[in-house]
């Protein structure tokens, strides 16, 4: 125990500030537990994980965090807590999800798996294009990926809406409809949960957050995908971007994917 406090001492620059009442620390001794810890160390020693040295965002999930590797490039942290309230939803969205087999029974294990499953789904928007935070490696409860930023983090879109013009609003209701598509047409994948709070205004930008996104074959794909639609549509629309009709825009990418449903049920 004494090498790993003394591992994650340094991951946390503890050892050369007297920063306990800092706001990093506190996060970190309220949501670490023991895998957590362990898990940050074996990133340690492999200089995937040199540093932490701020919170991005506390939530009732998991917490982000903006470090630096062994070489010095930035990451941003994803910590997943291995006790959540939101245990249900979770287990929901996986036992839907054709690409996960076993279900495990232990809440701590099933969080593993949704953590590997965004950072396959990261790795899957990239592969389609889609721009997505680089995934750099997951283990246990933890996905390291690209940082969005540089001293400051990246805003999100809600941030800066009023700071745009119409222009920048139309441009982006292209980016984002235009992901909705090429991910459902050509990645046959949906993220299930794009708004304003998952887009990051960078030189170009970004969508984040992959972890309720899913393969067409899930049952849950078309609800899900009616709802990145609807969301888009109805955020644009009141920015005064002139939008498609959401049921319209729906039919014409769900189309073949409704009929052969009903087909299947017949
Ligand atoms: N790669 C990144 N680079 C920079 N900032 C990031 C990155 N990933 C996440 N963030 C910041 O952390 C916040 C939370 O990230 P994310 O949405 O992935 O986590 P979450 O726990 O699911 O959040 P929430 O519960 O609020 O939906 C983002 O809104 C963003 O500000």
């Amino acid at each position: 125990m004494e090498r790993l406090d003394r591992e994650i001492a340094e991951v946390l620059g503890l050892t050369e500030k007297r920063e306990k009442d800092s706001e990093l620390f506190k996060v970190f001794s309220e949501v670490f537990d023991r895998t957590t810890v362990e898990t940050i160390s074996y990133f340690y020693r492999r200089g995937k994980i040199e540093r932490l040295y701020g919170v991005l965002s506390t939530g009732k999930e998991a917490n982000v965090f903006a470090g630096y590797d062994a070489k010095g490039n930035r990451i941003a942290v994803k910590i997943y807590r291995t006790y959540t309230t939101e245990f249900r939803r979770i287990w929901e969205y996986l036992a839907a999800d054709p690409r996960v087999g076993y279900l495990p029974k232990d809440i701590r294990k099933l969080v593993f798996v949704w953590t590997r499953r965004e950072f396959k789904n990261l790795q899957r928007a990239m592969k389609y294009a889609v721009r997505a935070p680089e995934p750099i490696a997951f283990r246990n409860n933890i996905l390291i990926m690209e940082y969005i930023g540089d001293e400051m983090p990246a805003p999100r879109l809600k941030d800066v809406e009023k700071d745009l013009e119409l222009k920048d609003f139309e441009e982006l209701y292209d980016f984002a409809m235009g992901a909705i598509e090429r991910l459902w047409k050509r990645g046959d994948m949906v993220h299930g949960d794009l708004s304003e709070y998952n887009i990051l205004i960078w030189n170009e930008p970004v969508i984040i957050d992959w972890s309720q996104a899913t393969v067409k074959r899930n049952r849950m794909s078309l609800t899900l995908l009616y709802r990145d639609i609807r969301n888009i549509i109805n955020y644009f629309g009141k920015k005064g971007v002139s939008v498609e009709d959401p049921e319209e825009k729906f039919r014409e990418l769900a189309g073949d994917e409704l009929w052969e449903r009903n087909l299947r049920s017949l």
